[in-house]
């Protein structure tokens, strides 16, 4: 039996993990150390070897993309197809289960799942029925308790009765919720999981026959397990299958949504027969990076701690770039792909990673604008996504009150009392009379079409929108975005949602207003808005890379784990973007954005690139972040500034505003052309150009080392020097 393939490209604790008899196995090490490598290989060894059937073997991992790069990966080593192993994340497997086993989990055969939004809408119907005030306990809340209590296992039965106001709402909410699922047999995610679960400890026979079955189960990512997964493993474990657990508590960055990364903990002292293997070789990263990133996380308090080295060469320093401002970096970022592919590289080789979603959209219009073919992993397009559509569609209903579909998708949204039977009455009204939506429900409102409930809350949606158009006819774009988007009542509705899906949300439409701020219509003559809407309308379209073709890849640090590139640029580098804002006051929420720092940077293979920007348009309004203090916590000598700024075409937004020059006297600066000023950072150099007033004055300085800068002026910190 040859096993030199499965055992030469491995180091020997590698191996020693692979070829263990240990009943238990976990192994514990930092990014890139191979955990996923030996994963498969165990798998590959377990078959070959230990003679156990494919058929015998599960293995979870965390992302559907995952799972098939590791099946792809097992037949490669085995040289034939390994058909009858299951390989998914638990909510695969859990789906699969119930649906073989329908009967026992009681569950009608063609069970539906309920996917977030269409939970959502199910909230919604129960506080409806309920009777319940969405302006009090906001239909997000009781979304996110319902899936927090199913995350941990509990039913709406098995809560305590509660006094105060807020439980007992919501375990009324969740109690009615369940009784709708039921009787429609609709599944949601969290749901997948708990039933999975029950399914064990209600059919013992079942469990018992899974136990004979599965001979070994294997766990990738396992720091990211919540308590149901973990509960629902262990059952299936009982005391007979060997459990394998590969993990590292640096990267738990799933905390929020439940993740216990104390289950790492938790497994030898679950499972005392358990060999733990720790691995502390990296074969991923250039030293730099891998010293940047081990630089990063050692800053955190709560850690179990772990060495990790590489005998990789140092490799090409790390790249900064301090840019003007987001559109900037986004060139600056642009520019470096194109370099990367004129030296002959593959552009899915390179990924840009950020903290949130939001940000994509400048990189978007970058790539766009340069040409460069792009996907977005794990995610939509900006122009897609719910909430933006949501408010073009007020947009459009300002410009076209005859555009059925935007009339269609706003109409109550947010929940204005206008009702599924309502929206169908005035389709059947528009259809017979060969009238627009619009029209429509005027009608229906005049001649009092409607029950007298629905028909205020019609009357009262039209009138909206003629007052939105009334209040906003001579403003500049980016006010009107801004005024609707507030009208609207889009902000107020996000923002009452829980958690960070919401924030997220309420960035992007703020983001939506930045977009509008920073647009340029073809034509002068015309209305910006009209021209804004057909501009959206196109990015919308499908000019997202074709499946298969060579392209870039955009992603949240989040979509990113377990995944490597040789090319990663991390992109918005600053304080209150990242670290997230919501997390600086939060120990807790802290180390878990820094361990999403360490989750970035360990992505990088050859070259890492760290950008930020001096200003950026956020949270609808100009700021200026210090750089991020991730950055901050590397050590310089890893990291090398690129200079670019005298070379770069200044910025269009900054070019064609008119510049106040400030330069005979630097104004109320106190500085001077010419003068000698010092830096903390930069040390000394001399001054040699102003631009801009006010907040956003800025001063170019010539300095002695650090070569010529352009600096925002209130954040500059310069002293003058004689
Ligand atoms: N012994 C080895 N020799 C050569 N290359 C290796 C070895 N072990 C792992 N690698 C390579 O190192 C890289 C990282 O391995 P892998 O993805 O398994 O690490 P990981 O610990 O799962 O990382 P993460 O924590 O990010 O999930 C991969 O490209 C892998 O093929
Ligand atoms: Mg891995």
């Amino acid at each position: 039996m040859d096993v030199t393939a499965i055992l030469d490209p491995l180091n020997s604790a590698q191996r020693d993990a692979v070829s263990s008899q240990a009943k238990h196995l976990l192994v514990l090490a930092g990014a890139g150390s191979g955990k996923t490598r030996v994963l498969v290989h165990r798998i590959a060894w377990l078959i070959q070897v230990e003679q156990i059937s494919p058929y015998s073997l599960l293995a979870v991992t965390f992302t559907n993309k995952a799972a098939r790069e590791m099946r792809a990966r097992i037949e490669d080593l085995l040289g034939y197809s390994g058909q009858g192993m299951w390989v998914g994340t638990f909510h695969g497997i859990a789906h699969r289960l119930l649906k073989m086993h329908w009967q026992q989990a009681g569950l009608p055969e063609n069970f539906q799942i309920l996917d977030s939004d269409d939970q959502l809408r199910l909230v919604k119907r129960v506080y409806q029925t309920l009777g319940i005030d969405d302006s009090r306990w906001p239909y997000r809340q009781a979304q996110g308790f319902i899936n927090a209590q199913k995350d941990e296992g509990l039913r709406a039965r098995h809560l305590q009765p509660a006094q105060d106001p807020y439980q007992r709402t919501m375990q009324q909410i969740y109690t009615a919720y369940e009784e709708a699922c039921e009787r429609g047999g609709m599944v949601d995610f969290g749901e997948l999981l708990l039933r999975a679960h029950e399914l064990w400890l209600q059919q013992p026979e079942l469990l018992q026959h899974y136990q004979q079955r599965f001979r070994h189960v294997l766990v990738d990512e396992f720091q990211d397990t919540n308590a149901i997964q973990y509960a629902w493993l262990r059952m299936l474990a009982g005391n007979q299958v060997p459990l394998m657990a590969v993990g590292d508590d640096d990267q738990s960055i799933y905390g929020w949504r439940g993740a216990k990364v104390e289950n790492i903990l938790n497994f030898s002292r679950d499972y005392p027969d358990t060999q733990t293997v720790r691995l502390e070789q990296n074969y991923r990263s250039s030293k730099n990076i891998l010293d940047a990133a081990n630089a990063v996380i050692s800053r955190n308090v709560d850690r179990l701690g772990k060495n990790l080295w590489t005998d990789d060469p140092d490799g090409e320093p790390i790249a900064l770039y301090a840019a003007f401002n987001e559109h900037d970096e986004a060139r600056f970022i642009a520019d470096r792909l194109q370099d990367w592919t004129s030296q002959g590289n593959l552009r899915e080789e390179a990924a840009i990673l950020y903290r949130s979603n939001a940000q994509s959209r400048v990189l978007e219009e970058a790539l766009l604008r340069a040409g460069i073919p792009y996907r977005i992993y794990g995610g939509q397009k900006f122009y897609e996504r719910q909430e933006i559509r949501n408010a073009l569609a007020y947009l459009r209903l300002l410009v076209n009150r005859n555009d059925d579909a935007a009339f269609e998708r706003v109409v109550n949204t947010p929940t204005r009392g206008i009702g599924d039977k309502t929206v169908q009455g005035l389709r059947e009204l528009a259809r017979d009379e060969g009238m627009s939506l619009w029209r429509a429900a005027q009608k229906a409102v005049d001649e009092s079409l409607l029950p007298g409930r629905a028909s205020n809350a019609v009357a009262g949606f039209l009138a909206l929108i003629d007052e939105l158009e009334e209040g906003v006819v001579e403003l500049p774009l980016a006010e009107i975005a801004d005024h609707v988007i507030a009208r609207s009542g889009l902000i107020d509705f996000h923002r009452r949602e829980k958690g960070d899906r919401g924030e997220s949300r309420v960035e992007n439409l703020q983001e939506l207003i930045t977009a509008c701020r920073g647009f340029e219509p073809e034509d002068k003559a015309l209305s910006a808005l009209p021209q804004f809407l057909d501009q959206a309308a196109l990015d919308a379209g499908d000019r997202q890379a074709d499946a298969g073709a060579d392209a870039v890849q955009l992603m949240t640090l989040h979509s990113a784990k377990g995944l490597e590139f040789p090319l990663v640029i991390l992109a918005g580098m600053e304080e209150n973007l990242f670290p997230h804002r919501m997390s600086v006051e939060e120990p807790g929420r802290l180390e878990e954005e820094r361990r999403l720092a360490y989750v970035g940077i360990t992505r990088a293979m050859q070259k890492l690139y760290l950008t930020f920007a001096e200003s950026r348009q956020q949270y609808g309004s100009e700021s200026y972040n210090a750089v991020s203090r991730f950055v901050r916590d590397i050590p310089a000598g890893l990291i090398e500034e690129v200079r670019l700024r005298t070379h770069v075409q200044r910025p269009t937004s900054y070019a064609q505003k008119p510049t106040v020059s400030l330069s005979d006297s630097g104004a109320d600066t106190g500085l001077s052309l010419g003068q000698r000023v010092t830096h903390h950072v930069f040390g000394e150099g001399v001054v040699l150009n102003f631009e801009g007033n006010g907040a956003h004055a800025r001063v170019q300085v010539n300095f002695d080392n650090e070569g010529s800068k352009w600096l925002v002026l209130s954040y500059a910190k310069l002293t003058p020097l004689c």
